[in-house]
């Protein structure tokens, strides 16, 4: 080989070579990645977000992908003249709002990845916790100065059949699921004020798309929950300091969590569901970086803020 070609080789040699244990570690098991709204404002990095995606999945990895589409969610009702309200980092949803929730996320937002992963192969499949009886949600209410206040058609994860999905992962296939979840009450689906059952947003709750993303990880014995945002990580002291933790063990972040704002509470309180629930490692990693995905899984140097279980005696760390 001529030197200067061997010499431009080597280091794509030992890049693969640094994989190797991870590669041998990871292989067969499930990740559950998150990709927030934000995080997906840019075609360059939503690209390379399915190329990381696929990779994985070329690697032996299961991957999941569950989305967001926040802003994207407010750009819609804002074109269609609707309010747009949050309390305590969730949407305010009334049944109107449920349906631009839903047309959004199932039909906008989960199509272009979809799409985006499916320019590599036959791979991904989409659908909505609705399908298949994936998420099945109760009423959530938001806590403001200690009240419980009552914001429409928010729902937390009361169960989750994981089946469709497994399915999905046992065929080779990439499922891309959207955060909608129906009613875990029967005799919701009929409580539509005009009496049509389907699209007028009854039956069917507009889920944090990080709490079903921690929940689908926790229900499928997930490896790691990879969550996607538009910042380094869990800055320690924000918004004075951007100093990122880079590591903390469940018990440290239960304590943080009552310092935390609006959009860190549904991310670190997922993350600390997940590694309570079985998730070995649960992270927070900056979607604007291209490839961070590649960069926390196979690489030594790992990006972000990383959550552990407490250990316990005798364990080695994650
Ligand atoms: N301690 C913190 N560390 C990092 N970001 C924080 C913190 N507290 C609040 N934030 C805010 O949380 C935002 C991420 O949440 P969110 O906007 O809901 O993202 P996404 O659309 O990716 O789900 C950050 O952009 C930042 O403004
Ligand atoms: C209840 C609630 O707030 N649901 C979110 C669902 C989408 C989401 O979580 O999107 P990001 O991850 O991009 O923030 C919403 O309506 O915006």
């Amino acid at each position: 080989m001529h030197p200067t070609r061997r010499h431009t080789a080597l280091p794509k040699a030992q890049t693969l070579i640094e994989a190797l244990p991870w590669l041998t570690r990871h292989n067969g098991r499930t990740v559950v990645i998150k990709f927030g709204g934000n995080a997906m404002v840019d075609q360059e990095l939503k690209a390379a977000f399915a190329q990381d995606v696929v990779f994985l999945r070329q690697a032996g990895l299961r991957p999941v992908v569950v989305h967001g589409g926040g802003p994207q969610i407010s750009a819609q009702l804002t074109r269609l003249g609707l309010e747009s309200e949050f309390k305590a980092g969730l949407r305010v949803t009334t049944p109107e709002t449920m349906d631009v929730v839903r047309m959004v996320l199932a039909g906008q937002v989960q199509r272009e990845l979809v799409n985006l992963l499916n320019r590599h192969g036959p791979l991904a499949v989409g659908m909505t916790g609705e399908d298949a009886h994936i998420m099945a949600a109760t009423k959530r209410y938001a806590r403001v100065d200690g009240e419980a206040v009552d914001i429409g058609r928010v729902g937390d994860i009361e169960s989750i059949e994981t089946g469709a999905i497994q399915a999905l992962l046992d065929d080779g296939r990439i499922p891309v699921i959207s955060s909608i979840a129906r009613s875990a009450d029967p005799s919701d689906e009929s409580e539509g004020a005009d009496g049509t059952a389907a699209g007028d947003g009854c039956g069917v709750y507009n889920v944090n798309a990080d709490t079903a993303a921690a929940a689908l990880a926790a229900a499928l014995g997930a490896e790691t929950l990879m969550v996607l945002t538009d910042v380094e990580g869990l800055y320690a002291d924000w918004p004075a300091s951007d100093e990122v933790l880079s590591q903390l063990t469940a018990a440290e972040l239960e304590k943080l969590l009552p310092e935390l704002a609006s959009g860190m509470v549904p991310k670190m309180e997922g993350c600390l569901h997940a590694v309570r629930n079985g998730v070995r490692t649960a992270r927070v990693l900056d979607g604007r970086v291209p490839h961070s995905i590649l960069l926390e899984i196979f690489t030594d140097e790992g990006i972000g803020t990383m959550v552990v279980p407490d250990k316990r005696e005798g364990e080695p760390t994650p």
